[in-house]
């Protein structure tokens, strides 16, 4: 038997979630939320003791899935990837899979964890076959709320799964934190951008990536570069506990863009331009107080027009609006994180406001 853990963080995206889908630039970084997951693998059984199980605990939810390793094989069949060669799960087998998990019976009020559990079957067997073990995940951040519980649900599962995999040699009698070489981040990103597949349907990566690798991030058509902020950022983020489904959302924004083609690009290049420019605010350095409220005004505007952007893609929502409002009493701007609809708000905290925070406004 062996066993390991993994953790991925959360994210905010400061700048172009949505237009990222469509090839602008967009600007994110993780947080300190994390989801968690533990893994055993159990040796195989003598054949008189039949073929065991794969276990699935969702322990924030109070639920267990369990598929016997011989129902998985008679539905799934004998052909399932090599773990160092992530793969797409075509339509076929997600029919497949999503009939594994109907009878698993998920209770209705939790449905919408189903393409959670599609996603775990998928890179359970990508990986790991029919082999008997189990997966228990625990998670700090609100599941589909903007903050990408879905790609931190993915990268620290396949992180998981991988570091028992042939793909890797990990040593798991160590008891510290071990850290993945670039190659092998760069194969749980990949393994993990075909999970989120399964639960947005068209996910930009930006979401993954910045879960596998960390800090901060500007990110274009899948190629990332690593940005380092030349000041303090603080941002307060308000969740509006509207739910939302991040697949819907960006299938709505799709076909938006499908009804009127020319007017959806240059929403697609304003939100472009905003996240380099964002990007670029970002990095330079910041000293005296001048340039860094000069600095913390130009981020302002910036989220200002972004969130303008969003509202013309049709993902804002009446919650949302009201935080905006409330935090324009303060004189604060702010701007939907992630993919709207509800979930959460990001409000940025410029220095002079938590020097001298002011008496509280009735909204
Ligand atoms: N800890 C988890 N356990 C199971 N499924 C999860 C978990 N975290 C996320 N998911 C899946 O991701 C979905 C939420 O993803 P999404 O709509 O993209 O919102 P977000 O990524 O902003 O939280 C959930 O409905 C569920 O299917
Ligand atoms: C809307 C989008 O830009 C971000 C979605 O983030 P979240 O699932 O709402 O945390 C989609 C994507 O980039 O894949
Ligand atoms: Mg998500």
């Amino acid at each position: 038997m062996a066993e390991v853990r993994a953790r991925a963080p959360g994210k905010i995206i400061l700048s172009g979630e949505h237009a990222v889908v469509h090839g602008s630039t967009a600007v994110a970084a993780a947080i300190d939320l994390c989801t968690h997951v533990s893994f055993r693998l159990d040796p195989p059984l003598p054949p008189e003791n039949g073929d065991g199980s794969v276990e699935l605990e969702l322990t924030d939810m109070g639920l267990v899935f369990s598929w016997s390793s011989s129902r998985l094989k008679v539905v799934l069949g004998d052909g399932f990837a090599d773990s160092s060669t992530p793969v797409s799960c075509s339509p076929g087998r997600i029919k497949l899979i999503a009939a594994l998990v109907e009878e698993q019976n998920i209770p209705e009020a939790k449905i919408w964890l189903s393409s959670g559990v599609s996603c775990f079957l998928y890179l359970y067997t990508s990986i790991h076959g029919y082999k008997r073990g189990k997966v228990v995940v625990t998670s700090d951040l609100p599941l589909g709320s903007g903050l990408g519980s879905s790609a931190s649900f993915c990268v620290s599962l396949v992180g998981a799964l991988l570091a028992l995999s042939d793909a890797m040699s990990v040593d798991t009698s160590q008891t510290e934190w071990f850290k993945f070489s670039k190659n092998e981040l760069e194969l749980v990103n990949r393994w993990a951008f075909e999970g989120e597949k399964i639960i947005h349907g068209k996910p930009s990566g930006i979401d993954n990536t910045v879960s596998t690798f960390g800090g901060m991030i500007q990110f274009r058509l899948g190629e990332l570069t690593h940005i380092k902020s030349g000041a303090p950022l603080r941002m307060l983020i308000t969740n509006t506990k509207v739910g939302r489904n991040t697949k819907a959302l960006v299938a709505g924004v799709s076909e938006r863009a499908s009804r009127h083609p020319d007017a959806m690009a240059s929403v697609f290049t304003a939100v472009d331009f905003i996240s380099k420019e964002l990007s670029a605010i970002i990095q330079a350095p910041a000293q005296d107080d001048i340039s860094i409220t000069a600095r913390e005004e130009k981020i302002e505007e910036l989220m200002e027009m972004n969130q303008g952007l969003l509202q013309c893609m049709g993902v804002s929502h009446a919650a949302i609006e009201t935080v905006l409002r409330t935090t324009l009493k303060y004189k604060l701007a702010s701007k939907l994180t992630g993919a709207g609809g509800g979930g959460c708000v990001l409000t940025l905290l410029p220095t002079y406001f938590v020097l001298n925070p002011p008496l509280p406004v009735r909204c």
